[in-house]
């Protein structure tokens, strides 16, 4: 190799030590200074891995001082170049030596790597365009964001998520009845917003004894990091930032936390949050003049925030006012008059009934299209009605069309979806068993004292101290009362808990000291261990209790829980639950049985209910299950009846030995409650259940995302990412992957991958058992870090290959070129939507012909081999010049392909957003759910979309030298 001092040259092997200058020659050796690390390396003269460095007539090239000069001319003086051409900063004409280049020269084009030398290995090109083409097919499916949870694929959740996690700024409430998975949904919701790009900053406000409980949901089922604030962290932010809610994107935090402190709140608030989910939202209670605190604080956050989901499952829980004023923190437009919100809710039945006819396979009369056509007023539904009506391919897409356009105009189908155990089906049986037992003369005597002496206490006082005899026995006899000693309700619990002794049981009663004391009982006298859990004891204590209670081995038996303590915990595990006392609401009842009866239940549910006779809780034992049926199933009239008869039921409770009339007054609320809820069944109920599970619909969509679980694609590019990485792969049994970073790491930490090694699987069903494998998909971080890596930095840019084909004369050259077409724009736009980075592939020869349609780029890949570097740099140097001139004869090429990409994307986005806007115009005019932020973020959206698209580019991403050879 002819060598001079003060040339530029690069090292084939060890790229990263930047430009090496010529600095000593001898016969045999010589001897490159590589300036950018201070290291010397000595090379031999003749067959050595470096490569001699010239740029080319329009290369822009750095000098050492740092400017840019972009090359015009290349002048060689005897072996040396020099550069000529303009400054870019100055746009002087200058010249530069090449000894003054910049030495931490990196190569990123891919064709400046390949004349550098700088080949990577062919495996490693093969997953850069499979990586290209996998991440641009994932940003164009509809379902993404919704694959990569570690949950089973229920439809009804999957549903609701589809439909809002990809609105903008979405603002739900979620109130599907208890344990049919509102955390859940929330998750799937948040996911694809941040996946997407809609929402970047998180905000869930929770009870204090749920906090953990989210924590790990998000992150188990998730793989979502949130930071629990509270009053410790929050101390320890204040030194990192002025304000210590910006020092994390996602945050989980106690409404206690919130409501405590109103400089706290200012912050919380100025925070900048996307999405703000306020779990046992039915906590915030509101009426006109004395909203809650815990009202206001949600209300100053949600004005802020653009983004809201509430969760109840006992939306009426507090009265239907404070429900409307739920409605109103969300859409404060559309829910403005409390007189006309209580109308509207009776009238849905016609919509109902319209959107029922609709669903069935029959034909619709003309009494029904009129009827349609009234509801649909503004606009002209006559072709779709034609088409509904007829035999024709269309009839199913027009019905649902006419569906989706009645919900959408009536009713609060946009802010509310309930689903119901009617509408989901699959839930096991719930079986009462009321257990009868004598009102102890102990009792007898403390109640009649207490009737004397509360003579002024108002009836609803009177009726809530005679629902607990044992306080007020205990209130006479103070603290040397033991009513555990006689009432048989206890004796009655240590038979059951022994009789029992291989079950779960959990045992609810309302106040926290009732939980105490009969775990002192159980254990002294029966040696039962029992797990309490209340509202005094501290989070750990809590979510200590509730673990020992869920451990199979050495677990506890019984769990104790007071009233609110145990509200939104998991614990279908146990199919057996105890009232010990009776709540005074029958929503609270619903939330004690929904602790057992949720998603996972795999039995029957055993209710048992033990109580004096002759006491309020005998009364309220009949009024639930005789007047509501609110054991056995859910009860959505309850909180209506409740407040219609609010005053007999208390004059019943407060006077329980008077029983005149009682056996009336309960006939009569059943009666109330079965023509309710046959109201709401064909009205409000019906068209929540239709709107909220998505029928066929929604299984469509779970079938579609259970295709993609164990992709075998994602398999073979997972393994062959983590092959490339580094990451040793040790297989298991049943599906199991045990991964740990090698010592030749790709990087030293690869983001997601912990140092001590993780388990994975791709299988949903072993990763719903394994909690403790990583449940692999294309959404997984691992797998969204690798795509990143790969592709953000030069891995698999550049390679040569030998094509051994007889069939085509040696020396004949190919060149694989994969573009890559995109947009710069904000992420909140969502451009990927339309156009995501999207590899172009093309196969040129010497005359510039494309021959990608014709060979397929996989099995092509199959039949080439590789070419050691050193071979292979000395190859490229011989073809330098046939390579530009490749290149050259493939660029307009690849921008009319791409012209032709970016166009279709332009239309695409402007016929789909318009539509959008279109759609939510016309439903403005009859529906006030639909928000006029709303309708300016979609008309801003779309002008922004267009804007970027125009300025969509391509550019060389990467490249594959192919020369034939016959050996
Ligand atoms: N798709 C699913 N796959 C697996 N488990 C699920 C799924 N959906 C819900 N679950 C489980 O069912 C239980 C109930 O779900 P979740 O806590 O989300 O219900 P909820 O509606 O929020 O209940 P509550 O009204 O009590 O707050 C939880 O244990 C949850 O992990």
């Amino acid at each position: 190799m002819p060598f001079t001092l003060g040339q530029r040259w690069i090292s084939d092997t060890e790229s990263e030590l930047g430009l090496g200058t010529v600095v000593a020659l001898d016969t045999r050796m010589v001897t490159l200074l590589f300036p950018a690390t201070g290291e010397n390396r000595l090379y031999a003269r003749n067959d050595s891995p470096i490569t001699r460095v010239i740029f080319n007539p329009g290369d822009t090239v750095t000098s050492h001082e740092g400017w840019q000069l972009e090359v015009v001319e290349v002048r060689n003086d005897n072996g040396l170049v020099t550069y000529i051409g303009t400054r870019l900063d100055t746009q002087e004409p200058v010249e530069l030596r090449e000894v003054l280049l910049d030495s931490k020269l990196v190569f990123s084009k891919p064709q400046d790597r390949l004349f550098a030398g700088q080949l990577d290995r062919m495996d490693r090109f093969a997953l850069r365009f499979r990586a290209r083409r996998y991440q641009s097919e994932q940003y164009r499916l509809p379902i993404s964001g919704l694959r990569g949870m570690r949950t089973n694929l229920i439809p009804h959740q999957l549903h609701i998520a589809h439909d809002v996690g990809r609105r903008h700024a979405p603002r739900v409430l979620l109130a599907d009845e208890v344990g049919l998975g509102k955390t859940i949904e929330a998750g799937m919701i948040i996911h694809q917003q941040l996946l997407a790009g809609r929402a970047d900053r998180v905000l869930i406000v929770v009870p204090e004894t749920l906090q953990h409980q989210w924590l790990v949901e998000m992150l188990r089922r998730f793989n979502l990091r949130f930071s629990l604030f509270d009053d410790a962290r929050y101390a320890e932010a204040q030194h990192d930032s002025d304000n210590p809610f910006d020092t994390e994107q996602l945050i989980i935090c106690s409404l206690d936390f919130v409501r405590r402190n109103k400089q706290r709140l200012e912050l919380l608030a100025d925070a900048e949050w996307d999405l703000l989910v306020v779990d046992e939202a039915h906590h915030l209670a509101w009426s006109e003049g004395e909203p809650s605190r815990e009202y206001q604080v949600i209300e100053q956050l949600a004005e802020q925030i653009p983004g809201v989901l509430l969760l109840t499952a006992t939306p009426e829980q507090l009265g239907m006012e404070s429900h409307f004023a739920r409605l109103r923190l969300l859409d404060s437009d559309r829910f403005h008059d409390f007189e006309q919100f209580v109308a509207e809710q009776q009238n849905y039945r016609p919509v109902a009934d319209a959107v029922a006819t609709l669903l069935e396979d029959k034909a619709i009369s003309n009494d029904e299209m009129n009827a349609l056509s009234d509801l649909i007023g503004e606009q002209d539904i006559e072709p779709l009605l034609q088409t509904a009506n007829g035999k024709g391919e269309g009839k199913q897409a027009a019905r649902e069309e006419l569906i989706r356009m009645l919900m959408d105009r009536h009713g609060t189908s946009r802010v509310l979806f309930r689903n119901t155990r009617n509408g989901v089906k699959g839930f096991p049986q719930r079986v009462l068993h009321q257990i009868r037992l004598p009102l102890p003369t102990q009792y007898q005597t403390a109640i009649k004292v207490s009737g004397i002496m509360a003579a002024r206490k108002s009836a609803e006082e009177r009726a809530h101290d005679m629902l607990y005899p044992e306080q007020i026995y205990q209130e006479f006899e103070g603290d040397s009362g033991t009513w555990w000693n006689f009432d048989p309700r206890v004796e009655w619990l240590m038979g059951y808990l022994t009789s029992n002794r291989d079950e779960k049981v959990l045992v609810i009663c309302a106040k926290a000291a009732t939980a105490l004391q009969l775990e002192q009982v159980l254990r002294e006298r029966e040696g039962i261990h029992a797990a309490v859990f209340h509202e005094g004891l501290s989070l750990i204590d809590r979510d200590r209790a509730a673990a020992w209670f869920a451990s199979e081995e050495d677990g506890a038996q019984v769990l104790l829980c007071s009233e609110i303590g145990s509200e939104g915990r998991n614990f279908q595990f146990a199919n057996r639950l105890v009232m010990f006392d009776l709540p005074f609401n029958p929503d609270l009842l619903e939330q004690r049985i929904g602790r057992l009866d949720r998603i996972g239940q795999a039995r029957d549910i055993e209710i048992m209910v033990p109580y004096l006779e002759k006491t309020a809780q005998s009364v309220l034992v009949r009024w639930y299950h005789e007047g509501l049926d609110a054991f056995e199933h859910t009860c959505p009239t309850g909180r209506t009846v409740y407040d219609s008869v609010h005053e007999q039921l208390i004059g019943y409770l407060a006077a329980p030995e008077n029983s005149e009339g009682l056996d009336e007054f309960i006939q009569a609320c059943r009666k109330q409650h079965n023509a309710l809820r046959s109201q709401l069944e064909q009205g409000r109920d019906r068209l929540l259940e239709l709107n909220s599970n998505g029928g066929a619909k929604a299984e469509a969509l779970a079938d579609e995302i259970s295709l993609q679980d164990n992709h075998i694609e994602l398999v073979n590019f997972a393994l062959n990412l983590f092959d490339i990485v580094g990451i040793n792969q040790e297989d298991r049994s049943d599906n199991l992957i045990v991964l740990t970073p090698s010592d030749h790491m790709l990087v030293p930490d690869f983001p997601g991958l912990p140092e001590e090694g993780c388990t994975i699987t791709f299988d949903r069903a072993q990763a719903l058992s394994r909690e403790d494998a990583q449940y692999i998909t294309w959404e997984h971080p691992i797998i969204r870090n690798g795509l990143d890596l790969i592709l953000s930095g030069d891995t698999g840019s550049c390679a040569l290959s030998l094509l051994k084909n007889k069939a085509l004369p040696v020396g004949t050259l190919l060149m694989e070129l994969i573009y890559v077409v995109e947009a710069q724009a904000p992420k909140h736009l969502q451009l990927t939507r339309f156009l995501p980075p999207t590899p172009m592939r093309l196969l040129v020869d010497r005359k510039g012909t494309n021959l990608a349609d014709k060979v397929e780029f996989e099995s092509f890949n199959r039949q080439l081999n590789a070419v050691n570097r050193h071979n292979g740099s000395k190859l490229v140097n011989a073809v330098q010049q046939d390579v530009h001139a490749i290149l050259q004869l493939a660029e307009p090429q690849a921008a009319e392909a791409a012209r032709k990409l970016i166009d279709a994307a332009r239309v695409e986005a402007d016929e789909k957003l318009s539509a959008e806007l279109e759609r939510l115009q016309a439903l403005k005019a009859v529906n006030p759910n639909i928000r006029e932020d709303e309708i300016a973020a979609l008309e801003s959206n779309r002008s922004e979309v267009l804007a970027s698209l125009n300025d969509a580019g391509w550019r060389l991403d990467a490249l594959r030298l192919i020369v034939v050879s016959h050996q």
